[in-house]
């Protein structure tokens, strides 16, 4: 599986943690960047690119990875296509795919050892999506991103 990887500075040495740890685990990893440390590097251009590269390349996933997570998050929500999700803890990376087929997971450096955002990633990395109701929920999203037009509210 192909896997891309983008932080700010307050993410990257997670993310190169994570490069060379899901390269050696057998997936193919692109380091979207940043490559060294300068407190200068916003969230912004690399999770946009993260995720930009994630949804040009049908069936890879992308981590993003900032202090905590939720900048980094929210900018790779703005590429259309992309659903990117906040990992925070196991259930909730595994849920990400499960039931919002998220493309991306944004995990934060600053609130797990390296160790729980090791088992983060992992079940986001191999939990799988159960379409169904599911599909129909991300499908009026996708409605809603396409044409402008709110989704329906329920006529109760
Ligand atoms: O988590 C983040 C955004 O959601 C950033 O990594 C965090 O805001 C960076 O903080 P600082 O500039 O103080 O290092």
């Amino acid at each position: 599986m192909r896997i891309y990887l983008g932080s700010d500075h307050a993410g990257l040495e997670l993310k190169n943690h994570f490069a060379e740890r899901l390269s050696g685990l057998g997936y193919e990893v692109t380091d979207v960047g940043p490559a060294v440390y300068d407190a200068a590097d916003d969230y912004p251009p690399f999770c946009v690119e993260t995720a930009r590269r994630v949804v040009a390349d049908e069936g890879s996933l992308g981590i993003v990875i900032g202090g905590s997570g939720n900048g980094e998050q929210i900018a790779a929500n703005k590429v259309p296509g992309a659903r990117a999700a906040l990992a925070w803890n196991e259930d909730t990376a595994r849920l990400a795919r499960r039931h919002n087929n998220a493309l991306l997971a944004g995990i934060g450096a600053r609130m797990h050892t390296v160790e729980e955002a090791e088992r983060i990633v992992d079940a986001f990395l191999t939990a799988e999506f159960e379409g169904g109701r599911h599909q129909r929920r991300i499908d009026l999203l996708a409605e809603y991103e396409r044409t402008g037009e709110p989704p329906a509210l329920p006529g109760k």
